[in-house]
């Protein structure tokens, strides 16, 4: 690749870059309360998450987005929707509302929960 410049950064051939989605991700310019949880925020929405729209990059975007994607997809809807339809869910004992949960994280350049979640399971189905 030749030298390029954009928005006034020279980037010589050969340097990697590391887009920070995380931080695109929680851009109040961007998105409505970006810290809560809302995942009806999706549900009308135009955005899309295949790496057409830079505002929602979780598998990348162009020739180097993620191959696995479709796997990734059928494997966290199969999980999510299994955990979800067979059982509710339960706080454990001793913790009395959901605001107790420690959403502390951790990492650097992937992010995971600082203390892991702790549900009780309830099967119902
Ligand atoms: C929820 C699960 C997954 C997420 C969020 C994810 C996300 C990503 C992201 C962000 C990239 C970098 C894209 C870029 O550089 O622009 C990537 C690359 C890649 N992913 Fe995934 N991925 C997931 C699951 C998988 C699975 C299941 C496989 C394989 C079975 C896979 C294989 C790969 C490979 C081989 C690359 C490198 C592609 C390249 O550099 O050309 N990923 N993934």
């Amino acid at each position: 690749m030749s030298h390029v410049k954009i928005n006034g950064y020279d980037i010589p051939p050969k340097t990697q870059i590391q887009l920070n989605v995380w931080a695109i991700g929680r851009d109040p310019r961007r998105w409505t309360d970006p810290e809560e949880f809302i995942p009806e925020r999706f549900a009308n929405s135009s955005v899309d998450f295949r790496g057409q729209h830079f505002d929602l990059l979780p598998f990348g975007s162009g020739r180097r987005s993620c191959p696995g994607m479709p796997m990734a997809l059928a494997s966290v809807e199969l999980g999510l929707l299994s955990l979800l339809y067979f059982f509710d869910w339960k706080l454990p004992e001793g913790m009395v509302s959901e605001e107790h949960i420690d959403m502390e994280e951790a990492g650097n350049l992937t992010v995971v929960k600082k203390q892991p979640l702790l549900l009780v399971p309830v099967r119902h189905h």
